[in-house]
């Protein structure tokens, strides 16, 4: 087991590797004893396949389970409202200890519920997908509205994150490429060496589960350094947003769990590399093509649709459209691009993906 630690306003640890389940016991004694109840909120596909196994840890404890929709389908107000309803019908208390038992969105959704259940209670992030390594860690907390992803949430650490990679050995496919887009991302913004390992195109399942763990091991610290720096996102935070602007507004068109998170990711980078006009853009296509990423996505969609969306980011504020860019890999800055050049750069894009699509 590796530990990293987030040194965040309230620090806490991040525990990865096989198994780490049953250190939880002992590493989080107090926290789980002092609870009046612990409930898990798990998402209902995970719960199938691995609620026993995180249950059998638990064994000496008041646990209740809330299951709540798999995947973005549960960042909805409804969801957020029933896990709320869950709690008090359960007589939880501000004593109560939740966990988050899923991946990104069933991560977002609960930290969100533990954030303003009684103005707030702890909660521990039980990450189950590759993906989670990057929405686990940070205290980013949300759900989506019509108009905007992750419009409604807040900052709120959890108290430890436990990641027990013996889960991702059931992820599908698709699950893998959206979590190695995030990888893919903490390489782009931080390391050369590390991206050209990534890119070298291997399989993503010839990944032993050593390399896996580097690699999500890498992304976490990448991403907690940058978490300790600026917590709250008025600076450098923002960089762990590199190809989110498009992704935003891809996922809000084409409707949330419509297409991974990672996917649009993944398509969103590929416009903030041209947007930089990075060396490595035609090798990242390739490699999206190779690893099945929808490229073509961006073809069936009107720019002024995306644009609408990408209005609206988080970045941005009176209708200006803000990106994470890159002087060089590893070099993220932030910059206002005019409408013009971003439809003419998508364009442009569009042009580079047929090329490769031939
Ligand atoms: O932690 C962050 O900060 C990030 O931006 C990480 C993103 O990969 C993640 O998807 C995050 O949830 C996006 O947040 P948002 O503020 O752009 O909604």
């Amino acid at each position: 087991m590796k530990l990293l630690r987030v040194e965040a306003d309230h620090p806490y640890n991040v525990h990865i590797g096989t198994n780490v389940f049953k250190f939880f016991h002992d590493l989080y004694r107090d926290l789980l004893s002092d609870a009046d109840k612990i409930v898990i909120v798990a998402d209902d596909k995970v719960a199938e396949l691995h609620l026993d196994y995180l249950l059998s840890f638990l064994k000496p404890f008041d646990v209740s389970v809330f299951r709540i929709p798999a995947g973005e389908q549960a960042k909805s107000v409804e969801t957020f409202m029933e896990c709320h309803s869950f709690l008090l019908a359960e007589g939880c208390s501000r004593k109560t200890l939740l966990l988050a038992f899923g991946g990104g969105a069933t991560g977002d959704v609960a930290g969100f519920v533990a954030s303003t259940f009684m103005r707030g209670i702890p909660y521990i992030q039980l990450p189950t997908t590759i993906l989670a390594h990057d929405s686990a860690v940070g205290g980013k907390t949300a759900i989506n509205h019509a108009l905007g992803k992750n419009m409604i949430g807040t900052f709120y650490q959890p108290k430890a994150v436990l990641y027990d990679t013996k889960l991702l050995h059931t992820l599908p496919a698709e699950e893998v490429r959206s979590g190695m887009a995030e990888v893919i991302k903490h390489a782009f913004i931080s390391n050369e060496q590390w991206l050209s390992d990534l890119l070298q195109n291997r399989k993503f399942s010839d990944l032993t589960d050593e390399e896996m763990i580097a690699h999500l091991e890498k992304g976490i610290a990448v991403k907690a350094a940058i978490v300790e720096e600026d917590e709250f996102e008025s600076g450098m935070r923002k960089y762990l947003n590199f190809g989110h602007t498009l992704a935003h507004a891809i996922e809000g068109y084409e409707g949330y769990g419509k297409i991974t998170h990672g996917e649009a990711v993944a398509l969103g980078m590929a416009y903030a590399l041209l947007l930089s006009d990075h060396p490595r853009l035609e090798e990242y296509l390739f490699w999206c093509r190779s690893h099945g990423y929808p490229l073509s996505k961006l073809t069936e969609i009107p720019f002024d649709s995306l644009l609408a969306y990408m209005k609206k980011d988080k970045k941005s504020s009176r209708g200006t459209l803000n990106f994470v860019l890159l002087e060089e890999t590893g070099k993220p800055f932030m910059e206002m691009i005019e409408e013009k050049r971003a439809e003419a750069a998508f364009q442009q894009l569009l042009s580079k993906i047929g090329e490769v699509l031939i």
